[in-house]
């Protein structure tokens, strides 16, 4: 068959993201798979080298795009953040349907590519509480904070524009969103479903 189309996340530092592709990734175990991106940020308590990001130095990030080794990159907040081929490959390799958590920045570059993916933005309710959640969230300098509310502003500028995104949701009771992206993605979950029966 053909590989299931790959998933693109993406939406303002704090919307929620990473709360609902886990719960995807724990929901359809054998469905999903996250690409793991690269980035020159430090790791928060709790995240694991390979698992959450691959964590690299400038230099080393900056000789690997300088090889062609990466489909998008970007700068965000300060660090540099991108998908390489590899870590989209291991994923489609599996079958599986791949998941990206990337930035306005990735959107665009990724629209330039052949993936295909189906682009979804995750939203938050209001920048007040977008900002509540981040500062609970406790993973961010002020200096931090302040530039991933500056990119949110943007970002909630540009996903109304018609065009860029296949569905937005705003994520502000948390079970209503999930089950919103999981009706947005639920043809290429029953073909990965059914793929997985037959073979
Ligand atoms: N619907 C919700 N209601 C309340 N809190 C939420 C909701 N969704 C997520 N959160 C919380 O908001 C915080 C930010 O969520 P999350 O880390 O998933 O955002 P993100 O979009 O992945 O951010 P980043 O792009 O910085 O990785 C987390 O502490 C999470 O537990
Ligand atoms: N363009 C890309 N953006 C990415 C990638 N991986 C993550 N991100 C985005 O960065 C911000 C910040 O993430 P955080 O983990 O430091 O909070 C967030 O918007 C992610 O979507 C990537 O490979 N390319």
């Amino acid at each position: 068959m053909a590989g299931p189309r790959p998933v693109v996340l993406s939406g303002p530092s704090g919307a929620g993201k990473s709360t609902l592709l886990k719960n995807l990734l724990k929901e359809y175990e054998g469905v999903f798979g996250f690409s793991v991106s690269h980035t020159t940020r430090s790791p928060r308590p709790g995240e694991e080298n390979g698992k959450d990001y691959h964590y690299v130095t400038r230099e080393y990030m900056q000789a690997s795009i300088n090889k062609g080794e990466f489909i998008e990159s970007a700068v965000f907040s300060g660090n540099m953040y991108g998908t390489s081929k590899a870590s989209v490959q291991a994923v489609k390799d599996k079958n599986l349907i791949c998941i990206l958590d990337i930035d306005m920045q990735g959107v665009r570059a990724v629209k330039t590519t052949d993936l295909n993916p189906i682009y979804v933005s995750i939203q938050p309710p209001s920048m007040n509480i977008l900002e509540k959640r981040l500062r609970d969230r406790n993973t961010e300098s002020e200096e931090s904070l302040q530039k991933r509310l500056d990119a949110a502003q943007v970002d909630m500028e540009i996903s109304k524009e018609p065009g860029i995104f296949d569905i937005v949701i705003v994520n502000d009771n948390l079970d209503d969103a999930y089950g919103k992206l999981k009706d947005a993605l639920i043809e290429e979950i029953k073909k990965v479903q059914k793929n997985n029966l037959s073979s």
